[in-house]
């Protein structure tokens, strides 16, 4: 059975319908770019409604001290997500900075970036196995792109990681079997439209993943 983060999170009823199913992580953009993006007083008034247990993880790209410091004196976030060309460093620096534990996004479409998993497991609390987003891709994630699972089989990690990068209520199951993931991602995948989730398509993939 692996654990869920639904990503993305925009509306009150979105995050009613992956608690409902029962997500175990909410994430919320802090990206001004992305559909996806909330204010600090967006994610606040979301974040407060979900309880105790449950890991609320701001997803950030390339933040400033200051832009951490800003949403963190509004948003009760457990985790930080860093989700763009942060070094190693870096990820040491949030920590340090945020107290809070940072799970890395590492985006991978070949073996060899398959090898910064390493490094960055050295440093952070937790890895977000992602896809490489496409070269004219505005975000850099989120994209709803898969890559080839076979590229972590028999890969050794250093720290607990998600699998993401176009999953969906079809394909998650044998993403979970192929991989070994004991968590997931998604955010595109349960989507109706970029940044409005569909309570049925969460409910699906929470199933799917948990019956895997
Ligand atoms: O979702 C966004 O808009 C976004 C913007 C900038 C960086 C990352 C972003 N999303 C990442 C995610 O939602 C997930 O952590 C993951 O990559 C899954 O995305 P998807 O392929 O859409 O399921």
């Amino acid at each position: 059975m692996s654990a869920v983060k639904i990503c993305g999170l925009t509306r009150p009823q979105d995050v009613a319908s992956a608690l409902v199913a029962g997500a175990r992580f909410v994430g919320f953009v802090f990206f001004p770019k992305s559909p996806r993006n909330v204010s600090a007083e967006q994610a606040a008034a979301l974040a407060r409604d979900v309880p105790p247990g449950i890991m609320r993880v701001g997803l950030f790209v390339d933040p400033t001290d200051a832009a951490l410091t800003e949403v963190l004196a509004k948003v009760p976030l457990d985790m930080i997500q860093l989700h763009g060309a942060e070094t190693p460093a870096r990820v040491t620096e949030v920590k340090a900075l945020t107290g809070l534990p940072v799970m890395k996004a590492v985006g991978i479409a070949t073996a060899e970036d398959a090898e910064a998993l390493w490094d960055y497991g050295l440093v952070a609390d937790m890895l977000l196995v992602d896809a490489k987003a496409p070269k004219d891709a505005v975000l850099p994630g989120g994209n709803g792109v898969a890559f080839d699972w076979r590229l972590l089989v028999g890969r050794r990690f250093l720290k607990p990681w998600m699998l993401a990068g176009g999953l969906d209520p079809a394909n998650v199951a044998q993403a979970i079997k192929l991989t070994g993931a004991s968590a997931v991602d998604v955010s595109t995948g349960v989507e109706s439209a970029p940044g409005l989730k569909d309570a049925a398509l969460i409910a699906d993939f929470i199933k799917a993943a948990s019956d895997a």
